[in-house]
C-alpha cells in the first residue's frame, strides 16, 4: 500500500505505528513508531522534559501563537533555502540540535546523523555526550560544515582538551551550552533510574553516562573568549533566553547566540523560545560579532514543521534547529530517517516561504507576522 491510497485518520485518531509512510512528513507517526521500537526508559529519556513538563508542552504551541500575513503579487515563484551560518554555506537553515547518546537510537548513532545532515546540506551540531568521538563524527560529516557542542567537564583540563580537539577536527564553531549548571529534574528519568545501556559508552567523557552527571566548575562570560582562543573557532552560546544575557555574551566575544530552553529539559516554567526570540534579536541588533559582521541568532524548541520554522526566521532567527524530530528520524530509519526529517521540514519551509511571497530565508521579517487572536495584539 502506498501512502497515497492510505485511509485518512479521523481527527481524534492517534497515528498507528504500523501505518505505511504518508506522502508527507508525519512526525507524529515517526514518534509513535519510535515509542514502540525503543525501550521505555530510552524513549522517555528522549521525549521527556523537566518538572511537570509545562515548558515542553508549550514550546510547539508558542510558534502557533503567531499568524502569517502573506505577501502577494511580488513575482516570487521560487524559494531558495541556501544561506550561510557563521560564513559556512548550507543548503537549508534547518539544522540538527546537539543531542546526547545517539547510539541508543541506532547502532550507527551520531555517524548516521552526520551522514544524513551532510547529504541534505544541513548543519549538524555534535554533542559532547556523543557515543562516538569528536573525530569519528567529523570524519562522517566528510567536510560538510558541523559544529561541536561543549559541556563543562568535571576536570577543566578535559574541557579545554575537548575544545582544542574540536578545532583540530575541523568543526566550524564551538557551541557552549550554558543552561545546564545542574541537570534539570526529569521525573521520567528519575523514575527509571536512567543510565546509558551496557555496551554503549560516552566516547568523549569519562564516567557511566547517567542522567545525573556532575558538571564541572561554573562558567562565566570570561570563558567565551578563552574557548574561542583555545579552539580557534567562533563561539556560539546556547541556552540564552534574555536580551541582557545575549548582549553580555556578544560583548565577551561570542559570534552568535542560540535561544533555547534545552527542549524543556532544564528549568520548567521557562519562557518558550518563540517568546524569548524577539527580545534577544532586538537586544543584539547593532552589536558586532568579533569579526565585525552582524551577530547571528539561532533558535530551537518545539519546531515541528516548516511553517513553525518560517515564524522563527520572520522573528529574526538565522537558523532553526530540530531536536526530537531528528531523534525520531534516527530511531525509525537511521541516516535515511534523519534525511527524511531534515529534507521534509526544509521542503515545508520552502513551500511556506513561497506561499508568503518570500524568496528565501533573508526575505523574511516581522511584517510577515501578527499575533494570533482577534483583534490582533
Ligand atoms: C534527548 C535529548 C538530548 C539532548 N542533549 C543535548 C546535549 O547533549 N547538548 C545540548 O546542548 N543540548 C541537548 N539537548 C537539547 C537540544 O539541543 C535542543 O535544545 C532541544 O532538543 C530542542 O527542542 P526540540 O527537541 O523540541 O526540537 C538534548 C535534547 C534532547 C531531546
Ligand atoms: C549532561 C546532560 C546529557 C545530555 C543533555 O543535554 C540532555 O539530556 O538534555
Amino acid at each position: 500500500m502506498t501512502g497515497l491510497t492510505q485511509r485518512r485518520r479521523g481527527p481524534d485518531e492517534q497515528p498507528r505505528p504500523t501505518d505505511a509512510a504518508p506522502p508527507y512528513l508525519d512526525l507524529d507517526l515517526l514518534e509513535a513508531r519510535a515509542r514502540t521500537s525503543l525501550a521505555p526508559e530510552v524513549f522517555d529519556y528522549y521525549a521527556g522534559g523537566a518538572g511537570a513538563e509545562v515548558t515542553l508542552a508549550e514550546a510547539p504551541q508558542a510558534w502557533r501563537s503567531w499568524r502569517l500575513r502573506p505577501r502577494v503579487l511580488r513575482g516570487v515563484d521560487r524559494a531558495d533555502l541556501g544561506t550561510t551560518l557563521l560564513g559556512s554555506p548550507v543548503r537549508t537553515p534547518v539544522g540538527v540540535a546537539p543531542w546526547a547518546y545517539q547510539g541508543m537510537a541506532h547502532p550507527d548513532g551520531e555517524l548516521a546523523t552526520a551522514r544524513a545532515a551532510a547529504a541534505v546540506g544541513a548543519l549538524m551540531t555534535v554533542s559532547t555526550s556523543a557515543t562516538r568521538s569528536v573525530e569519528e563524527v567529523a570524519a562522517a560529516a566528510a567536510g560538510s560544515p558541523s559544529w561541536f557542542q561543549l559541556y563543562r567537564q568535571h576536570s577543566p583540563g578535559h574541557t579545554d582538551d575537548l575544545a582544542r580537539r574540536a578545532g583540530d577536527a575541523g568543526y566550524r564553531a564551538l557551541v557552549l551550552t550554558v543552561d545546564l549548571p545542574v541537570l534539570g529534574r526529569r521525573r521520567r528519568d528519575l523514575r527509571h533510574d536512567f543510565a546509558l545501556p551496557a555496551g554503549l559508552r560516552m566516547a568523549n567523557q569519562p564516567g557511566p553516562g547517567s542522567a545525573a552527571p556532575e558538571p564541572g566548575p561554573p562558567w562565566t562570560t570570561a570563558d567565551i573568549g578563552r574557548f574561542a582562543e583555545l579552539s580557534g573557532l567562533p563561539v556560539v552560546v546556547k541556552g540564552v533566553l534574555r536580551g541582557d544575557d545575549a548582549v553580555a555574551c556578544v560583548r565577551a566575544g561570542a559570534s552568535a547566540v542560540w535561544v533555547s530552553t534545552h527542549g524543556g529539559r532544564q528549568a520548567d516554567l521557562v519562557v518558550p523560545s518563540a517568546h524569548a526570540l524577539p527580545e534577544v534579536v532586538d537586544a543584539v541588533r547593532g552589536e558586532p560579532a568579533p569579526d565585525g559582521t552582524d551577530v547571528e541568532v539561532y533558535v530551537d524548541g518545539g519546531v515541528r514543521s516548516g511553517v513553525d520554522a518560517l515564524v522563527a526566521l520572520a522573528l529574526g532567527a538565522r537558523a532553526v534547529f530540530l531536536g526530537r524530530p531528528v531523534v525520531w528520524g534516527l530511531a525509525t530509519g537511521g541516516a535515511d530517517g534523519v534525511a527524511e526529517v531534515l529534507a521534509g521540514v526544509s521542503a515545508e519551509l520552502a513551500h511556506a516561504l513561497l506561499l508568503c511571497g518570500a524568496a528565501g530565508p533573508a526575505d523574511t521579517g516581522p511584517d510577515l507576522l501578527v499575533r494570533a487572536g482577534w483583534p490582533p495584539r
